[in-house]
């Protein structure tokens, strides 16, 4: 996918800090001590109670196709510190060269709705590789989230309605333009305006006219009577360059025009002023003439909220048209996903946990191999439990709040559940099958219709809970003191 966008062996899309930390595990000896680091997020984007995962299967190109090509050890090796001299050593560059990805990696499949703190991927392999693969991991899961999540709150609220998505004008650069119609679609959009998109990714495309269309002509109509001329099976006529109700008059003398040769007005689109008033006028009229079925697209600066504002007031818009807010998440436009490392293999096999402090608890990491089981009862789900798969949950099982460890909840051995982290690499082979993008889309209408309603408000939505089984939580309560009272 990103690796049809360049043509380029992506080995450096990382940090340079990686790579001097992989030089150090090289030099000290550890490049291949066994460890394991987690992908997650600490809170929801958009102030939400909801995020859906994605970007897994541009993760998984990505690991397939690794490597670091001779070009881009020349490029290495012409790196220097602050006495001028090469940062890394010939032989290091060599490892490199010689270097195949032998990580296997876990992860919760594209279109799950997740939670903060839940381990979106976890790998485990030689410490050096895991490292090197901290950026690019982040950076393509961390935007995709966020998009497909903005794209989940715009479908929510569109319900029926088709959503389409104009953004690539306005997104961020060429791969944040792909990206984002991708993980729109993902997120619950039906077509992205994105032809390249279209292509590489099989996402149905659809558009209408614009503006210089209108005023390439000496009129309104003869503009439309052109349009629906030479392109009768696709017309979406913009009524909004001059005036917008005089426009829809126009668009109807067209779909009359267009009656007479066996074709109908697919849709008009409104592009400016209320689109409330606007669009419950043009049904009117649209209604009035017998073109019921002529849809009404809005577009111009649409997010959830206004969309949900013109809902309110009845507007008749039965087509979204929406750019900037989406693809550039624009009231959040990152999400703050982080790598951390959780174990270490030491000299006897064992693993030694580990964890980050900080002084806020939010930011303390969660040691252990860890899996995420989602519990259900007969209306869906009811909770999320991390656990430490070296130390699986037997039994009757308690899962305690990590921020609130008097609050816990109890699970039977009939409790129904699923693990969400699903094998995907073994030792660096692929052994996971990738579902079409089709199907992660169809994922996310099933999981966000399994959760209840409360955690899909945009305002204060409800928490969802997500705790730790009662063994990890242990586990880092131990090791927190151990590290607090450690020098
Ligand atoms: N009835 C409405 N309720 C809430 N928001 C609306 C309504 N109608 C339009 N909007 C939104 O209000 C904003 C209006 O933007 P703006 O002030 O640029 O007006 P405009 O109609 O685009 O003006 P122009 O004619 O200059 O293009 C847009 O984000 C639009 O989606
Ligand atoms: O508003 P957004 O959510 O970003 O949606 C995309 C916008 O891009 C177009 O406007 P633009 O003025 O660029 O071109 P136009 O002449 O086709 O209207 C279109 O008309 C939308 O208003
Ligand atoms: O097809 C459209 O109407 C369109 C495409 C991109 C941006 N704005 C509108």
């Amino acid at each position: 996918m990103i690796n049809q966008l360049y043509d380029t062996s992506l080995g450096l899309l990382t940090d340079l800090y990686q790579l001097t930390m992989a030089y150090g595990y090289w030099k000290s000896g550890k490049a291949e001590q066994e460890a394991v680091f987690n992908l997650y997020f600490r809170r929801h984007p958009f102030q939400g109670g909801f995020t859906i995962a994605c970007g897994l299967s541009s993760v998984i190109d990505y690991l397939n196709e690794y490597r670091v090509d001779e070009q881009d050890l020349q490029y290495i090796a012409s790196l220097t510190g602050s006495d001028n001299r090469p940062l890394f050593e010939p032989g290091f560059l060599q490892y490199l060269r010689a270097m195949k990805l032998k990580c296997s990696v876990d992860a919760i499949p594209e279109g799950t709705v997740v939670f903060p703190n839940e381990p979106l991927i976890r790998i485990q392999g030689p410490i050096l590789q895991c490292q090197l693969l901290e950026t690019p991991l982040l950076n393509l899961i961390n935007f995709q989230s966020l998009i497909a999540t903005k794209a989940a709150r715009m479908r929510l609220v569109a319900k029926d309605d088709t959503l389409l998505e104009f953004g690539l004008r306005r997104a961020q650069g060429p791969d944040g333009g792909m990206t984002a119609s991708r993980a729109a679609y993902i997120g619950g959009f039906d077509a992205t305006s994105n032809v390249l998109a279209g292509k590489l990714y099989g996402i149905p495309v659809k558009g209408t006219h614009a503006h210089s269309w209108v005023m390439s002509f000496d009129t309104e109509m003869e503009a439309f009577e052109t349009y629906a001329r030479y392109m009768p099976n696709n017309v979406t006529l913009l009524v909004d360059t001059y005036d917008s109700l005089k426009g829809v008059k126009h668009a109807i003398e067209v779909g009359k025009q267009l009656r007479e040769r066996g074709y109908d007005l697919g849709a008009i689109r409104l592009d400016s002023g209320d689109l409330a008033y606007l669009s419950i006028e043009a049904r009117r009229m649209l209604d009035e003439e017998g073109f019921e079925k002529t849809s009404i697209v809005a577009s111009n600066d649409l997010d959830e909220y206004i969309m949900d504002s013109l809902k309110i007031q009845g507007a008749r818009i039965n087509i979204w048209g929406i750019g900037t807010k989406l693809v550039t998440a624009y009231d959040q436009p990152a999400l703050g996903g982080v790598y951390k490392l959780a174990a270490i293999r030491n000299e006897t096999g064992e693993w030694d946990y580990k964890l980050k402090l900080s002084e806020q608890a939010i930011k303390i990491s969660t040691p252990g191999i860890q899996q995420v089981r989602r519990f259900r009862d007969n209306k869906g789900f009811i909770s999320d439990m991390i656990f430490n798969i070296e130390a699986p949950p037997a039994g009757k099982t308690t899962m305690v709040d990590p921020y609130d460890f008097t609050r816990n909840r109890s699970f039977s051995e009939t409790s129904v559940f699923e693990d969400l982290l699903t094998p995907i690499f073994a030792g660096g082979k692929l052994i996971y099958n990738l579902p079409t993008v089709h199907d992660s889309r169809e994922r996310v209408r099933e999981q966000l219709s399994c959760f209840h309603k409360g955690i899909k408000r945009f305002v204060n939505p409800h928490t969802y809970p997500v705790g730790l089984e009662k063994g990890l939580f242990d586990l880092k309560t131990d090791l927190i003191v151990k590290l607090r009272e450690g020098d």
